[in-house]
């Protein structure tokens, strides 16, 4: 389908304000990541999860974060929180954002608080209801917060209380967000304890390596031990992008070639999320836009 068609549709003076879609997605709906290496169909539930995506520079890892924020767009139940420190490797989506953190660290801590306060109030209304968890049919949206490269916060900008007070509200969010609907997306060329706190690290249920430089970096990512039980990302060609070890459910590494969207795609996805969020009042929830 072109969804461009559908955006552009002549004017209707008389015809019904709708939005012209057949069925939407869900952050409920798992995920379509690529292909496994059998030729099936990998696919990936994002909600109660967090995913930590690492890999070599040029490795796939924006592009795989992308997918997963371009699901996440066409979704009318979650609210987008995107940190990308690079601006270009997530910022075709800051029309659809509810934020878009750029390299400014303040801004960065600041939205994360915010979203650690919007974590209390949601823990507060399910205690008040004698529930664990929220479901489908709750009103409040979920939120995915997508990091681009987080060492750019926890190790590169600001100062060291900055960078450890962003590590510090990351690894809380990525601890608590879960049952509450705040999924974090994070990717970084190498998440050793010099860059990530291995607490924060170590959080992540889903893990996703694409090559890396060697065979200590894919266990660093996949998590210690992997490489003597024969997987290693660093087998992968550097010239096979977006192909890495998946662990997810099962919890075996599962050889998946994501899938890629191009730049057009991408701007073509994020005008039509865009537009339909504006339509229904979604790119203005007024919880997290007064983070900004
Ligand atoms: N799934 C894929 N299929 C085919 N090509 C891909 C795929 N993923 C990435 N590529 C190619 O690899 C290039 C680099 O990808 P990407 O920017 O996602 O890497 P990265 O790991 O985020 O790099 P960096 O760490 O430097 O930001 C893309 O521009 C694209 O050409």
């Amino acid at each position: 389908m072109d969804l461009t068609d559908t955006i552009e549709l002549p004017p209707q003076p008389d015809a019904p304000q709708t939005v012209p879609v057949g069925a939407g997605l869900s952050i409920f709906d798992p995920v379509f990541l690529g292909i496994d290496e059998f030729g099936h169909p990998a696919y990936l539930p994002m909600i109660y999860r967090n995913i930590l995506i690492g890999g070599e520079p040029g490795a796939g890892k924006s592009s795989l974060l992308n997918t997963i924020v371009g699901h996440a767009a066409l979704c009318p139940d979650v609210r987008l929180c995107l940190l990308d420190g690079k601006q270009v490797e997530l910022g075709l989506w800051k029309d659809a954002a509810d934020v878009f953190v750029g390299p400014d660290m303040d801004h960065a801590i600041r939205t994360l608080r915010r979203v650690q306060t919007v974590m209390d109030n949601r823990y507060s209304f399910l205690l008040a209801r004698r529930r664990r968890k929220i479901g489908p049919n709750d009103l409040f949206g979920q939120i995915l917060v997508a990091c681009d490269e987080i060492a750019y916060f926890s190790a590169t900008a600001g100062d060291k209380k900055d960078q450890d007070l962003f590590a510090a509200l990351l690894r809380d969010i990525v601890a608590r967000g879960r049952a509450v609907g705040i999924i974090v997306a994070a990717a970084t060329q190498r998440p050793s304890s010099d860059i990530i706190p291995p607490s924060l690290r170590d959080l992540f249920a889903w893990r996703f390596a694409g090559r890396c430089t060697n065979d200590v970096s894919s266990d660093i990512v996949l998590g210690h031990g992997w490489y003597a039980r024969g997987f290693s990302s660093n087998s992968i060609d550097p010239n096979n992008q977006g192909e890495g070890y998946l662990i997810a459910e099962g919890g075996i590494p599962n050889r998946v070639k994501a899938a890629y969207m191009t730049d057009a795609d991408i701007i073509r996805v994020a005008d039509y999320a865009t537009w339909t969020r504006r339509r229904s009042g979604l790119a203005a929830p007024a919880d997290l836009r007064t983070a900004a």
